[in-house]
């Protein structure tokens, strides 16, 4: 059964010891079947009143002040148990629920960097806080009600059949087709919710998307645009969540009808086997059998309350499942350490999806020098740089470090030798200084310092009021462009890593902007293996090597006066930029 499973696979996942969690839904079972334990003796005093002779009592029973002792023992012990297990609940759950989500947190932490790209950011929030709440829900409540409501039915049921089979037999005669019922409902159910979520992560991902960039869509007057497609998402979810209740909703009320059938049942079986003159009904029987009748159909109709809310939750956790499905990037066991920082792409391949974007790149980046990827839009130089950044792993081929396989080097040695500078800087909402100790928390004042003077960002700092203290607001929205690729460049020579990617620095900000950041860029490449992607090519005119790309596969390689003098594809995309009377 899908709930069992989703069960299983959250315990597993969590890597907690469940047993306080199962001891605590034992005990509030156990509690819900001394709710019965009243109806048997009232059915034992009762039964002994016209007959004593015939019915083997305690001698202490038939008193009423030992009735009541022993009623207010039974009301004891429901509380222990109802207290114990509560708290072995609640504690086990959230063992269980802790263990869960710090492991997903890791997880999705030691997921491709190309995996956590693709995901939008709405979605995985989403994910990770309120699909972990649901789950949640099943442990602290939902899981133990549903089974304390169930041993409540069975027991009742169990006495009942101890007093008299057939009336126990009556009442549970609709009970298999209400099961089927419920059953039958499920699989619809649960593929209309899934269609739901799916829809309503849509939604919301669409919604911060459309707070997100509130700013451009007033500046291009499109809000009204976004409105309508959230308006159709929206409109759309509303569908499927009717849906739902249809699914959810119609087995449901077709169980409770023949859950609550089987009052009608007994009632027949009652009028027909007390039939005068051959009763074969004892009066305590039929007492017992029309107290209880409530007792088994309560909990029962609970029981399906709570399986339409387990099976919510379940969904969340299939949708939770597939994000721990998502391979992490392989670690070595034994990591090897590289031989120098110079870098090699082997016959590497790569594809988005089945798609191929990479065929058969191998060129070689020596130690201590700069190579520039250069090519038409799409040709695949941003991929190439990711795939060196450990976006994604190549499907074929393999790139190296000094020598030595990425995979081989282990993640950590990896990026501990990598600086990435990208055009989409990233700032956390924290202060210039923590932004850039992200590089080095470790680093000294006169680093940090010294690397704000090196990426020509020291005056601009020091005129804000707060100077290093000033909060950046969220994504470095207080800073300019330009002001956030420089920290970002900082940060990068903080952290004075061997290897450094560059992606495109320069493209999104004004031209004073551009020669600071060139003059850092300068500053930053000196002494390092340097990976470049350019658009503009006569930032890279002095590369030690250029290397360029067409539908994804080299067209050519070589120094700007080389691939200048071959009158290839460089040529061309020079020629394109410099202007016919520039172009040799
Ligand atoms: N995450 C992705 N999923 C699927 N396809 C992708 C993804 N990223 C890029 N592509 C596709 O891969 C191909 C290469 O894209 P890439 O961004 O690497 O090219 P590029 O040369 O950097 O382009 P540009 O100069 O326009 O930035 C393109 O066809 C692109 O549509």
């Amino acid at each position: 059964m899908a709930i069992l499973r989703s069960l299983r696979r959250i315990l597993a996942r969590s890597g907690a010891d469940g047993r306080a969690f199962l001891l605590g839904v034992g005990l509030r079972g156990l509690e819900r079947v001394c709710e019965m334990l009243p109806y048997l003796l009232a059915y034992l005093w009762l039964a002994s009143l016209p007959a004593p002779a015939s019915f083997p009592l305690p001698p202490w029973l038939p008193l009423p002040a030992a009735l009541a002792l022993a009623l207010l023992g039974v009301l004891g012990l429901q509380w222990a148990l109802a207290f114990h297990g509560q708290r072995l609940c609640f504690l086990g759950s959230y063992r269980i629920i802790g263990g869960y989500r710090e492991r997903l947190i890791d997880h999705v932490r030691g997921m491709p960097l190309g995996n956590l790209q693709r995901q939008r950011v709405g979605q995985l929030a989403d994910s990770l806080t309120d699909d972990v709440r649901r789950l949640e829900g099943i442990f602290t409540h939902v899981a133990a009600d549903c089974v304390a409501a169930l041993c409540a039915a069975l027991a009742a049921l169990a006495l009942l059949a101890w007093a008299d089979w057939r009336l126990a037999l009556a009442l549970a005669l609709p009970l298999p087709l209400a099961a089927a019922v419920l059953q039958a409902g499920a699989a619809a159910f649960e593929r209309a919710g899934l269609r739901k979520h799916g829809r309503y992560r849509e939604a919301a991902a669409l919604l911060v998307e459309f707070i997100g960039g509130l700013p451009t869509l007033r500046l291009y007057d499109r809000t009204g645009d976004w409105l309508r497609r959230l308006d159709a998402c929206f409109g759309e979810l509303r569908r499927l969540s009717l849906g739902i209740e249809k699914w959810g909703g119609g087995p449901v009320m077709g169980y409770r009808l023949l859950v609550e059938g089987g009052v009608a049942c007994l009632l027949a079986a009652i009028a027909w086997l007390g039939l005068p003159p051959a009763s074969t009904l004892a009066p305590a029987a039929v007492l017992l059998a029309l107290l209880l009748a409530y007792k088994v159909v309560g909990p029962l109709l609970e029981v399906a309350e709570y399986l339409v809310m387990l099976r919510y939750a379940c969904q969340s956790e299939i949708k939770l499942e597939a994000l721990w499905r998502v391979r992490p990037l392989p670690e070595p066991w034994l990591p090897r350490r590289p031989n120098g920082h110079g870098v090699r792409f082997e016959r590497v391949s790569f594809a988005y999806a089945g798609e191929r974007v990479l065929h058969d790149i191998s060129f070689t980046v020596p130690e201590r020098s700069l190579t520039a990827i250069v090519g038409p839009s799409g040709s695949g130089k941003s991929t190439l740089l990711h795939l060196l950044a450990r976006f994604h792993d190549p499907d074929e081929g393999r790139i190296c470090l000094g020598g030595v396989d990425a995979r081989a080097l282990g993640s950590a040695q990896w990026y501990g030798a990598l600086s990435m500078v990208f055009q989409q800087v990233q700032l956390f909402d924290g202060s210039i200084e923590d932004n850039l100790r992200l590089g080095r928390a470790q680093a000294s004042d006169a680093a940090v310092w010294a690397a704000c003077r090196a990426a020509d960002c020291e005056a601009f700092i020091r005129a804000l009021p707060e100077g290093m203290r000033t909060r950046v607001g969220e994504g470095g929205l207080s800073l300019s462009g330009g002001e956030r690729q420089r920290l970002s460049i900082a940060r990068a020579l903080l952290k004075d890593a061997p290897l450094l990617l560059l992606d495109e620095v320069t493209a999104a900000v004004d031209p004073a902007s551009q020669s600071a950041i060139q003059r850092a860029l300068n500053r930053l490449a000196a002494e390092r293996t340097v990976i470049m992607v350019a658009h503009r090519l006569h930032t890279i005119r002095h590369a030690d090597q250029i290397v360029v790309l067409r539908q994804g596969r080299i067209a050519e390689t070589g120094t700007h006066a080389q691939l200048l003098r071959r009158g290839g594809l460089y040529a061309e995309l020079w020629a394109a930029q410099s202007g016919p009377e520039q172009g040799a």
